[in-house]
């Protein structure tokens, strides 16, 4: 079973997901492979990053899946687009402001993120496109909480009744519309 582990750069996806390669989970750091593996059809220089070619990213996963049933996690803001199942990480627009900055990030790349992430572009996207949706807010939370919630979704999902983590971690609950800066 492929769980995708989604939200925009700097809400946690990576840190989340090395706690639970440590706890004994399969994780497939998808951005890793895409540029270690040259899964993509452009260098789009100006803003720093690739064009990933979603069609061999999603066979390259498949293969490395393979026939293993246990869960893989795919860690990428681009996960929702091969995932059925994901998990959108959120954060509250002013400190995932102070993620990025810390990150070295360019003022233009911090502001492109951050819109995004007041608009919900990866929820939405998430919606579109798989089954089943859970948001988990990492404000003012550590990457310790935040992979419990991640586990605990897990479980649920695995255990064939979601019902009572899906009113926990129901998609929808932030709106930082009016954060824009
Ligand atoms: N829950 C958290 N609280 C505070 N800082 C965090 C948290 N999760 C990640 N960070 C920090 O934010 C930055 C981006 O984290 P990362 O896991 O690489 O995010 P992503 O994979 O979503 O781009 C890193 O510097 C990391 O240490």
């Amino acid at each position: 079973m492929i769980i995708g582990l989604t939200g925009t750069p700097g809400t946690g996806k990576t840190s989340v997901c090395r706690i639970l390669e440590g706890r004994g989970y399969r994780v497939i750091h998808m951005n890793d492979l895409i540029k270690n593996e040259h899964l993509y059809s452009e260098v789009d220089e100006e803003r720093d990053t690739v064009v990933a070619d979603m069609d061999r990213v999603l066979s390259r996963v498949c293969e490395l899946v393979g026939d293993d049933e246990s869960v893989t996690i795919l860690d990428s803001h681009m996960s929702h687009y091969i995932a059925d199942i994901v998990i959108v990480l959120r954060t509250a627009p002013s400190e995932l402001k102070k993620r990025l900055e810390a990150r070295n990030y360019s003022d233009p790349k911090v502001q492109e993120n951050v819109e995004a992430e007041c608009l919900d572009v990866i929820l939405v996207e998430s919606v579109e496109w798989c089954q089943l949706v859970y948001e988990v807010d990492t404000t003012g939370r550590g990457a310790d909480d935040v992979a419990e919630d991640v586990e605990r979704i897990i479980s649920g999902v695995l255990s064939g009744d979601d019902t009572l983590v899906y009113s926990q971690y129901k998609p929808g609950s932030f709106d930082w519309s009016e954060e824009i800066f």
